[in-house]
C-alpha cells in the first residue's frame, strides 16, 4: 500500500477499507484516484480491460480519515472461471474487514445485461449480506451537468432492474464527476460519499464485512451445492426406475445409466447410514450418561437421608442423657 497525502496527528484513527467493483471502463480507477486525492490507479480510455488484478492504495485525508482503496478487475469475466482469484484477491488485501463496496456504474452507458451480471456475480461471490455494505457510485457527473440533468432524474427513468438493485441497498448512491478540475467540487463529492459510508456503518452497528462472513457464505454455498446434487441424483434414479418398469424397450440403455448412477447413490446412502449410526451412538451415550448421573444422585440422596436419621437419633439420645443427668441431680 502506498500514497499517503496527509499524516499530521492522525495515528489513532483506524483505516477504512473501500472496495471498488463494477464493469470495465465504468470509472472505478478514476473514482479511486478521486477518493485518494491523487492519481495512484491507472485510469484511461481503452477498449480492453485496464485493471487486471486487485490493487490496494491508501492515504490519510485532511480530516484524519485513513482509507484503503481496493481497485478490482471486472467481477463477471473472472466470476465464471476464477471466482477464487477475484474474491481472494480482495479478501487477502483486507485487514479487519471491508467498510464499503462501491458498485461503480457510468452515466455514459446504459444499464445492460452485462452490468446486471456483474452485480449478480458479486451477490453470488460474497453473499446477500454484501447488500448492507453496497453503495452505488455513478460516474460521469460532468455529462449529467452538461445536459442539465440530476441524478434523481436519471434514476427516475432508469431500468427497473437497476431500481431493484438500488432498493436492495436502500437507495444508497452518489454521483461522481471524475473529470472536474475544481478542487472544492472534488472534495465535496468525496465528503458526500463518506457521509453515506458513515450512515451505512452506523446502520450496520459499526460491524464490517469480514473474512469470517465470507468464509461462512462459501461454506453455505458448498453445502447447498452438495445437497442439490444429492437431490438431483436421487430424483434421476427414481425417474429411471419408473421408466425401466414402464418402458422395457429402453432397458439396455437405462441399465447402463443406472450402472453409472447407482455407485454414487450407494455411496451417498452409505454416508447417510454412517451419519445415522453416529447419531444413534451419540444418543445412546447421552442416555447412558443420564442414567449414571441419576443413579449417583439417588445414592447421594440416600446417603444424606441416612445422615439426617443418625443426626436425629443422636439428638434424641443427647436429650435423654440430659434428662437422666437432671434426674440424678434431683436425687443426689
Ligand atoms: N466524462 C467522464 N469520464 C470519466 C469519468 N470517470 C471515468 N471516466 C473515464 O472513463 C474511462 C475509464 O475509466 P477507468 O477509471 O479506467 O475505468 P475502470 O472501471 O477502472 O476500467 P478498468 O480498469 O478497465 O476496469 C477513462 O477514460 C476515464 O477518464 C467521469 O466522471 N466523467
Amino acid at each position: 500500500m502506498e500514497g499517503s497525502s496527509f499524516e499530521g496527528d492522525c495515528e489513532f484513527y483506524s483505516p477504512q477499507t473501500i472496495v471498488l467493483v463494477g464493469r470495465k471502463g465504468n470509472g472505478k480507477s478514476a473514482t479511486g484516484n478521486n477518493i485518494l486525492g491523487t492519481k495512484l490507479f491507472r485510469s484511461e480510455r481503452s477498449s480492453s480491460v485496464v485493471t487486471t488484478t486487485c490493487e490496494s492504495k491508501s492515504t490519510t485525508l485532511k480530516d484524519c480519515r485513513k482509507i484503503n482503496v481496493i481497485d478490482t478487475p471486472e467481477a463477471e469475466i473472472l466470476g465464471s472461471c476464477a471466482d477464487t482469484k477475484f474474491t481472494e484477491g480482495i479478501i487477502n488485501m483486507v485487514g479487519d474487514g471491508i467498510h464499503a463496496f462501491l458498485v461503480v456504474l457510468s452515466i455514459r452507458s446504459r444499464f445492460s445485461t452485462e452490468e446486471e451480471a456483474v452485480i449478480r456475480s458479486l451477490l453470488k461471490l460474497f453473499g446477500g449480506k454484501i447488500c448492507n455494505y453496497m453503495i452505488f457510485v455513478f460516474t460521469g457527473g460532468d455529462l449529467l451537468e452538461k445536459d442539465d440533468e440530476t441524478l434523481q432524474g436519471f434514476l427516475h427513468d432508469c431500468p427497473e432492474k437497476l431500481k431493484e438493485f438500488l432498493r436492495l441497498c436502500e437507495n444508497r448512491c452518489v454521483l461522481f464527476d471524475n473529470k472536474t478540475e475544481d478542487q472544492t467540487k472534488r472534495s465535496d463529492q468525496v465528503e458526500k460519499l463518506f457521509s453515506v459510508v458513515d450512515i451505512m456503518s452506523r446502520k450496520n452497528d459499526w460491524k464490517l464485512y469480514t473474512i469470517e462472513m465470507f468464509t461462512e457464505w462459501k461454506k453455505e454455498t458448498m453445502e447447498q451445492a452438495e445437497n442439490s446434487q444429492a437431490l438431483k441424483e436421487s430424483k434421476q434414479f427414481n425417474e429411471l426406475e419408473v421408466s425401466m418398469r414402464t418402458d422395457p424397450m429402453h432397458n439396455g440403455q437405462l441399465k447402463r445409466i443406472i450402472e453409472m448412477v447407482e455407485p454414487k447413490m450407494n455411496e451417498r446412502t452409505l454416508s447417510l447410514e454412517r451419519q445415522l449410526a453416529e447419531e444413534r451412538a451419540a444418543r445412546l451415550k447421552a442416555e447412558e450418561d443420564a442414567t449414571v448421573a441419576q443413579q449417583k444422585s439417588d445414592e447421594e440422596i440416600r446417603y444424606i437421608r441416612e445422615q439426617i436419621e443418625i443426626a436425629t437419633k443422636s439428638r434424641r439420645a443427647l436429650r435423654n442423657l440430659s434428662e437422666i443427668k437432671n434426674a440424678l441431680c434431683v436425687i443426689l
